[in-house]
């Protein structure tokens, strides 16, 4: 006698049905879908194991372990595994030869990965993270690696102009938003290169970089990981990797006077994030608690600053900022977009179509310009600065606070911690926009007066309370956490440039259970 183990196709794919009693890990019947097996093997078995239970009965008792994606509360994934004994040994190898086999034919799983580790981000826990918590799972999945830990800031970067790229199936990055951004920058950087396309040229049509990039969560913020799986969590990433999932993702170019200055995923903030980020970067030395010190401090501060915005509204995507529901996984708005994206390439091929769709301009004085990709979804704010903003949609919100009261600028941030919406302000407006333009007020005025030594000199001071003297000098861009040095920039989003490991968000958890609850019902 020995559990049954029973294998079954239906429509949602291959499922491992277990039927076993002790000593196996499990007691209920078990599913899962081959796309969520990480790995089979022969299972060794000691003597102890052997002589319990009704295995001691078995002249000689064989099995193999399944290791499969158990999927926990808040989007965390587990490595689990479930063991199947049986006594015939040709049963038994005909098991895993099966499973094995069904595990080739998942060809979207990378083989071959190139890893960047950055020792230094977050809380300098880069390289144990990789190694305690991914290393032995990329080896359980039979993945090969090639290992760089970065010695200075841009070695990753400058090593993906460098290496054989075709060789690997996806880059890893170990560190925060600024370590992906740096491995972003290589990886499109270098596509643009080898196909002859100038980065300079803000019309450009970018060709999309097809090798995806996995983000193993050490940083701060870590907001592209938390925002496209769903948690801030290595394992959890790991293992999005190996199954390998994928998530388009939008991406913006910043130029200054055809000038190619940087690509952005998540945040492109001037006035309050771009002097959260300013103030922070020289406190590094405090890891993640920089962003609270600085925070509090931009928000005493409370500076505001003038300048012009001209945007293109997104009239392409079927959303809007101020939706209720928000982009989760497999949607539909971002798949329209990707259609709509598909037919204008096989419009026009890679040549660049002169958009003539109006411009809005807004001039006024802001405590803070965000322009997300995303929803900037982070531990520290959990829905973001967007909630409704897409992955995928080829469009990023553009918020404007206005000068208003410490008390309301307040009630504001706090907004992004509760449930509450943070764009229900009079003081607050969101657009969906294409691209976008910013120029201070600070610096069209030293444009139109050069010769005003003593503007150029000494900067402005506040109008508002002369008293204080409070210097209204510009404010910087924070560009997914690093910061610009000119304050006129030009945005324009680019749908789907890039593919990370992921699946973005999934519908929350009590769904999950019932769609599991419903499947299992549905196969008994
Ligand atoms: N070996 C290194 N020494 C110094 N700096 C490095 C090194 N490797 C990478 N960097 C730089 O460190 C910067 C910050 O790294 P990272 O994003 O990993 O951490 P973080 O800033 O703490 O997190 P977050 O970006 O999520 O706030 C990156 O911009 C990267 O260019
Ligand atoms: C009284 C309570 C008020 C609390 C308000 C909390 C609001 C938090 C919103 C956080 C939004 C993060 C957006 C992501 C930006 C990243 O590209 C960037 C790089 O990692 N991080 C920062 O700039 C770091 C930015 C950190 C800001 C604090
Ligand atoms: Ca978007």
């Amino acid at each position: 006698m020995y559990d049954r183990i029973m294998y079954r196709n239906n429509h949602s794919g291959a499922v491992l049905r277990c039927t076993c009693v002790k000593p196996c890990v499990h007691t209920d019947n078990c599913f899962v879908p081959t796309s969520e097996i990480i790995a089979v093997e022969e299972t060794e078995l000691n003597k102890k194991q052997r002589s319990i239970g009704k295995w001691q009965k078995m002249a000689k008792p064989h099995a193999f372990t399944v290791y499969y994606v158990k999927k926990a509360r808040n989007h965390r994934w587990r490595c689990r595994d479930v063991t199947f004994w049986c006594a015939d040994e040709i049963l038994c190898n005909q098991w895993i030869q099966a499973l094995k086999e069904l595990l080739e034919m998942q060809t979207c799983r990378p083989k071959q990965l190139l890893v960047y580790i950055n020792p230094y981000g977050g809380k300098r826990q880069g390289k144990r993270i990789y190694e305690q918590k991914v290393a032995p799972l990329f080896s359980l999945a039979s993945i090969s690696t090639d290992v760089v830990v970065t010695e200075h800031a841009n070695h990753a970067k400058d090593n993906l102009f460098e290496v054989n790229i075709n060789k690997y199936d996806g880059v890893v990055c170990v560190g925060g938003d600024g370590m992906f951004s740096e491995v972003m920058h290589g990886l499109i950087g270098r596509m643009q290169k080898d196909s002859g396309i100038d980065q300079n040229n803000p019309k450009a049509p970018l060709v999309q970089c097809n090798i995806r990039i996995g983000i193993i969560p050490a940083g701060s913020t870590d907001c592209v990981c938390y925002s496209t799986v769903g948690i801030s969590d290595p394992v959890t990433s790991a293992l999005h990797i190996i199954i390998g999932d994928c998530q388009p993702l939008d991406v913006s170019s910043v130029h200054q006077n055809n000038t190619f200055l940087k690509y952005a995923v998540s945040l492109l903030g001037y006035g309050f994030y771009g002097d959260v980020l300013k103030d922070s970067e020289k406190k590094r030395w405090m890891g993640p608690m920089r962003y609270d010190y600085s925070g509090f401090k931009t928000f005493l501060s409370h500076h505001y600053y003038e300048g012009t915005i001209s945007f293109q509204p997104a009239k392409h995507t079927l959303g809007s900022p101020r939706d209720k529901d928000s982009c989760r996984t497999g949607c539909y708005i971002c798949k329209e977009s990707e259609r709509q994206l598909a037919e204008q390439r096989k419009k026009c091929g890679f040549k660049h179509e002169e958009d003539e769709e109006e411009w809005k301009v807004i001039k006024g004085k802001f405590l803070a310009i965000n322009v997300v990709n995303m929803c900037c979804a982070c531990p520290r704010s959990p829905k973001g600065l967007s909630p409704a903003a897409h992955l995928a949609d080829g469009s990023a919100d553009l918020i404007l606070v206005r000068k208003c009261s410490r008390f309301d600028f307040l009630r504001y941030l706090v907004r992004h911690t509760n449930k509450d919406d943070q764009f229900d302000f009079s003081f607050v407006d969101v657009y969906r926009v294409k691209s976008f333009q910013f120029t201070s007020k600070l610096s069209e005025d030293n444009e139109s007066s050069v010769t005003d030594i003593g503007k150029k000199h000494f900067g402005q001071f506040c109008r508002d309370h002369p008293a204080c003297c409070c210097n209204i000098a510009n404010s910087t861009w924070n560009c997914d956490g690093e910061t610009l040095d000119s304050s006129a920039i030009e945005v324009r989003v680019h749908c789907q440039l890039m593919k990370l490991f992921a699946r973005g968000i999934e519908e929350n958890c009590k769904d999950e259970a019932a769609y599991s609850h419903s499947s299992v019902e549905q196969l008994l």
